[in-house]
């Protein structure tokens, strides 16, 4: 089977927790596409829910799907977020924001009663880190900020290296929120729990792509079948 339709059956399975009435995070991503995509069938046969996008891209197209839409400030506790990952471990530990929406994400995922990973088998690692760990810092201050994140990846038992992520016309890669990105090639996370804190000490540093604790499941395509960890 295709990475795309193997997407598509992990988005399918997630899409059988949602029930009317439900407050939703959508997710970003190819992986999560498939998902707002058949959420927005489910929506135009009549399903009432209402979702708050991680992103723009998913905004647009949530909103060309007919799902209605809502912020976290209408609605500051979700029932459900349904989002891919780029990397994730049997801790449901994640790597995310390979797209760069990392910190709408967190934020949505954190104000989620459950947050269902989506993704093809190939998502699945036994230790993180081989995916390049985004770190979004804010433009002002990016060399001061860069060093300090170097020291605190060393500090946190890591090494490798960052490089600031470019568009592809070639200048500096913008988040939604206006942000930069710094791509942290680490090879192997040993402990992601102590990057992830000496990371927030960082003055400058928004957010990180490491989602320690907020995953409650997993939905994992492979061409033997769907395999599912945690509460699904
Ligand atoms: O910023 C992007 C998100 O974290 C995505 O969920 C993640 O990059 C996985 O994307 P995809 O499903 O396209 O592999």
């Amino acid at each position: 089977m295709s990475a795309e339709a193997l997407k598509r059956e992990a988005a399918a399975r997630a899409l059988a927790l949602v029930e009317p009435g439900m407050r939703l995070g959508l997710g970003t991503g190819s992986t999560a596409k498939h998902f707002v995509a058949l959420l927005g069938e489910k929506v135009r046969a009549g399903l009432d829910v209402v979702g708050v996008p991680t992103s723009e891209a998913t905004r647009a197209q949530a909103e060309a799907e007919g799902i209605r839409l809502a912020t976290l400030d209408e609605f500051p506790g979700l029932d459900l977020t349904v989002d891919g990952a780029d990397e994730l471990d049997d801790a449901l530990n994640l790597v995310k924001g390979g797209g760069g929406a990392l910190l709408r994400e967190k934020i949505v995922a954190a104000a989620s009663r459950r947050m269902i990973v989506i993704a093809d088998a190939s998502k699945r690692v036994p230790t993180l880190g081989a995916f390049p760990l985004p770190i979004e810092v804010v433009p002002f201050g990016l060399e001061a900020t860069r060093r300090a994140v170097e020291r605190a990846i060393a500090v946190a038992g890591a090494s490798g290296t960052l490089g600031l992520r470019n568009a592809t016309d070639n200048t500096p890669y913008l988040t939604d929120g206006g942000h930069f990105i710094l791509d942290a090639r680490l090879g192997r996370i040993e402990a992601p729990d102590a990057l992830a804190a000496a990371l927030a000490t960082v003055p400058g540093v928004v957010e990180h792509g490491l989602f320690l604790g907020l995953a409650t499941g997993a939905v994992i395509a492979t061409d033997d079948g769907l395999v599912t960890l945690g509460d699904v």
